[in-house]
């Protein structure tokens, strides 16, 4: 599964100074790589009992309709504010480069419904906090959290301690130390 790390861009200072944004559009562009992503995130969850797989607008819309339809399960999004149409459950949050709110139908899953969370990403854990405390109000199960990548230098998956939490690809202090260091790089002497 190494191998999809090859379809991640890494972007330094997007979209702040100092953060190295890990861009899976050419995975997405790749129907071999997207198709791999998927499976290897649903692979842990196939025999969970999974009702419904929840995910938060936008990049985790991606993979939740896939998920849901590869795990037999419905879908409910968890939206930014203004979005939805119907009475809803909020909760607010802080992320890697700001603050921001989710939302969810307060009818969007049912009392003991088994849930399966999904995102792209694990950062510091704020945004999917914030869908477990959002499902919480719905005194739903949550089976656990599927994510295609995990930094895991930034404590996200302290936050979900409670959750089975899966992550595809691991990105550790290593790899974050040594894509620095290249970036850093100044141009040597040309011999
Ligand atoms: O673990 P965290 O620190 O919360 O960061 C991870 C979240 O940040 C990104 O979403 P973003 O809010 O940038 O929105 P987008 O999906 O609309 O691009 C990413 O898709 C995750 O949802
Ligand atoms: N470093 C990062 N790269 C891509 N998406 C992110 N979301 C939060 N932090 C991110």
């Amino acid at each position: 599964m190494e191998s999809l790390r090859q379809y991640v861009r890494d972007i330094p200072d997007f979209p702040k100074p100092g953060i190295l944004f890990r861009d899976i559009t050419p995975m997405l562009a790749n129907p071999e790589a997207l198709t791999a992503a998927v499976d290897a995130m649903a692979a842990p969850f196939i025999d969970a009992g999974v009702e419904v797989i929840a995910a938060a607008e936008a990049r985790g819309f991606i993979f939740a309709a896939p998920l849901a339809m590869k795990l037999n399960a419905g879908f409910v999004p968890i939206r930014k504010p203004g979005k939805l149409p119907f009475d809803m459950h909020s909760f607010a949050y802080e992320l890697e480069y700001g603050t921001d709110e989710l939302q969810v139908h307060v009818d969007g899953v049912k009392k003991g419904q088994r849930v399966l969370l999904v995102d792209d990403l694990l950062a510091t854990g704020g945004t999917m906090e914030a869908c477990c405390r959002l499902l919480e109000k719905c005194d739903a199960e949550i089976v656990g959290c599927s994510f295609l990548i995990h930094l895991e230098v930034l404590g996200g998956a302290a936050r979900l301690s409670p959750y089975q939490v899966q992550s595809v690809l691991t990105y550790g202090q290593d790899d974050e130390e040594a894509e620095l260091s290249i970036q850093n790089r100044q141009p040597g002497p040309s011999v």
